[in-house]
């Protein structure tokens, strides 16, 4: 046992020796505090069913740890999308494995909310007003980086002039779908120029011209092993984002069965459109075209 400022510890008391070198002085230094600026994000969870309710700390911090990495997804998928355009393909897939594993992470997360019975849910659902997540605007840049534009979910966000340039701008930048299919026109790929020229403020739509360019590519892989590489990784992408749509829908069913949302939409019977949504479809339809 050891002796430290007369307080007992060691293996003994199961306890651990704080070394003499461990910095605890922060007037003048960073500290972990300071740095992640916790005073303001642990300030921001403000349940306001009154009296409080139990759960809604739970409901808060499921959506902003969800918005956190969000944010990430965006950042990156931002990032991939410029070094498609600068032909930095090798980059740019790290920056994709990095967007899947966080995915994931969201995916799962949602066991944590599905603790939330709908008897709890309902105690403190009426505070929520017609706050929803299909006001959020980072969800919505995700899908528009991916291709699924739709300017008309700039509707909801009148009100939120920041949330709304920084849409119309994603809506407005080339998707990362487009920035790959103009890598591979750069490439000698034969793209119609009418894909590369399209308007990209519009919903990808499925494009029938593609199909042989991608089968050209899946039956001769080791030609094509860049382009069939990145083509599977935005395949992961599509499946880790619906199997995320999923898991919010089964969520949704589970918590509030086919009630209406606090959006105004019917509820259940909307989020299940979304899964018919797709990203790129060429890249399945291209499975149908593998003899065997
Ligand atoms: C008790 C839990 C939840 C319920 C009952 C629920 C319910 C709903 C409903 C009914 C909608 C349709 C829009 C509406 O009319 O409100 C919706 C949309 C949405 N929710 Fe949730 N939600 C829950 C949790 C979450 C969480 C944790 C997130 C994460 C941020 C989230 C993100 C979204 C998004 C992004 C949309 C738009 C989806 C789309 O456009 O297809 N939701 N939710
Ligand atoms: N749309 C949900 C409410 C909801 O889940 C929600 C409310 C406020 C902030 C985020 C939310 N999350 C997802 O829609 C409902 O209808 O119960």
């Amino acid at each position: 046992m050891t002796e430290h400022e007369g307080v007992a510890d060691g293996v003994e008391a199961n306890t651990r020796t704080i070394e003499a070198s461990v910095v605890t002085d922060f007037s003048d230094r960073m500290s972990y505090g300071g740095y992640l600026d916790l005073p303001t994000l642990l300030s921001a969870q403000r349940p306001i069913s009154r009296p409080e309710h139990h759960d809604e700390l739970l409901f808060i911090i499921q959506h902003q740890t969800t918005e956190l990495w969000l944010k990430l997804v965006l950042h990156e998928l931002e990032t991939a999308r410029d070094l498609l355009r600068a032909d930095e393909l090798g980059k740019a897939l790290k920056a994709v494995a990095r967007v899947k594993h966080i995915q994931k992470t969201l995916t799962e997360q949602w066991s944590v909310l599905a603790t939330l019975t709908p008897a709890e849910y309902a105690q403190f659902r009426g505070v929520l007003g017609n706050a929803s997540g299909f006001q959020s605007y980072q969800y919505r840049a995700v899908e528009f980086v991916l291709g699924n534009k739709n300017a008309r979910m700039l509707q909801v966000f009148e009100t939120d002039p920041a949330a709304s340039a920084m849409l119309r701008a994603a809506l407005e930048t080339p998707s990362l779908y487009d920035e790959f299919l103009r890598l591979l026109a750069r490439a000698g790929y034969p793209i119609p120029a009418a894909i590369l020229e399209r308007d990209v403020t519009q919903a990808w739509t499925f494009q029938p011209e593609l199909v042989p360019v991608f089968t050209e590519i899946y039956q001769h892989t080791d030609e094509h092993w860049a382009a069939y590489e990145t083509c599977e990784e935005l395949v992961d992408l599509e499946d880790n984002f619906q199997l995320w749509r999923f898991r919010h829908l089964k969520t949704v069913e589970r918590i509030i069965g086919s009630k209406t949302g606090t959006g105004g939409s019917s509820g259940a019977t909307f989020l299940k459109r979304a899964l018919e949504l797709t990203f790129f479809p060429e890249l399945y339809a291209v499975r149908t075209e593998i003899p065997g």
